[in-house]
């Protein structure tokens, strides 16, 4: 089938096509009932049960489509969007430098809108320098060759840093860094980035640090952060069909509070009902029912998932028993 000739009349959605967001993007995507069989090899896959195209893109290039409205919703990490963001303030700045800068009445908007956070793919980028070397804070690597994939987003760190030691204050406007003329030197790179110390073609690296094992192996150490990144929903600032941009947040959102939750059941006092509803706040309010045991209730709240096992020794102190904790499929709050 010719798929590109089915795409009439239907919400394109971005997936990472590889790399470490794939499987948790293709996990919420299941979760949230989108089904879709992709084809050996094909970037496009038509959705059988909602009028929407999966489209597989590098994370990198998701900002892209997304933010000149090419593809409606897409799946990427905050890291990703922000580097897209600083290389269009770097391309407005050159067109402004040059006169070229004419804005068009009829333009769609451009650039991404963030949705939410999906609760996966947390990791940092980070600046990084040899562990052993004399570098210690960024403003130490102003002047010296920054060896990065996020040539943009390290670019204005570094500008930052310069206007900085030229003695501007500390809240620059991002108008002024980006695409400015700096004395650091960044080298692009595609991968492999922690090696181009060791192999002499930087003094420093921006690169994303997750567990911290790769830039320990490169005898390097973390000397600041430029981004805190997650993995994130973004969307298009004029969607092809916003009403269906909204039942796929609110299925995907559903799937992220299933997966951050548990439900927490359990029997206590009436007596000691209030601090029970300390303990389990619930949501919005716990759910709380009369048993047939006088002076007795049975409370039901959902409870963040990495707090439960603090909260269930919590309700056994103030005498709560039958203390059951249970999966949530699925959530829908609105
Ligand atoms: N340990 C990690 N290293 C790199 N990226 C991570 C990590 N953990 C989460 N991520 C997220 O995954 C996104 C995609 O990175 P990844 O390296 O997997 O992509 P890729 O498409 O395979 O790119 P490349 O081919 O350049 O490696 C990153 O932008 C970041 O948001
Ligand atoms: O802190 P860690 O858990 O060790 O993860 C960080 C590493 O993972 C990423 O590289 P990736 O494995 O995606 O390959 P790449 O170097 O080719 O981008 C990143 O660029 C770091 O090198």
């Amino acid at each position: 089938m010719d798929l590109v000739n089915h795409l009439e009349g239907r919400l394109l959605f971005a997936v990472p096509k590889k790399g470490r967001l794939l499987t948790a993007a293709l996990n919420l995507l299941e979760g949230a009932d989108i089904q879709f069989k992709r084809e050996n090899r094909l970037d496009i896959a038509l959705v059988k049960n909602l009028p929407i195209a999966l489209v597989f893109l590098p994370a990198a290039d998701i900002p892209t489509f997304v933010g000149e409205g090419r593809v409606d919703l897409g799946i990427t990490g905050l890291d990703q969007v922000q580097e897209h963001d600083a290389g269009v303030r770097a391309i407005a700045r050159a067109r402004r430098m040059s006169n070229q800068w004419s804005p068009k009445a009829d333009e769609k908007p451009q650039g991404c809108e963030t949705v939410m956070e999906l609760g996966f793919g947390a990791c940092k980028l980070q600046v990084q320098a040899p562990a052993k070397g004399e570098y210690a804070e960024g403003k130490d690597l102003i002047g010296k060759n920054i060896g990065t994939s996020f040539v943009h987003l390290a670019a204005e760190y570094f500008a930052r840093l310069e206007l900085e030691a030229e003695g501007y204050k500390s809240d620059i406007d991002s108008a002024l860094v980006a695409g400015r003329k700096l004395r650091t030197k960044i080298i692009e790179l595609s991968g492999s980035v922690e090696a181009a110390c060791a192999l002499g073609v930087a003094d420093g690296i921006v690169d994303l640090v997750e567990s911290g094992e790769t830039m320990k192996a490169a005898g390097l150490k973390a000397i600041d952060t430029v981004v805190d990144t997650s993995a994130i929903l973004i969307k298009s600032k004029a969607p092809s069909n916003p009403a269906m941009v909204e039942l796929i947040a609110a299925r995907i959102g559903g799937v992220i509070t299933a997966q951050k939750y548990v439900l927490c059941q359990y029997n206590v006092p009436r007596s000691q009902l209030v601090e029970a509803t300390k303990v389990t706040p619930g949501k919005r309010a716990p759910t709380v029912t009369s048993l047939e045991e006088e002076g007795w209730v049975a409370v039901s709240a959902m409870v963040e998932k990495k707090r439960i096992a603090p909260v269930m020794d919590d309700l056994s102190k103030i005498g709560a028993t039958d203390i059951l904790v249970l999966d949530i499929h699925n959530s829908r709050s609105s």
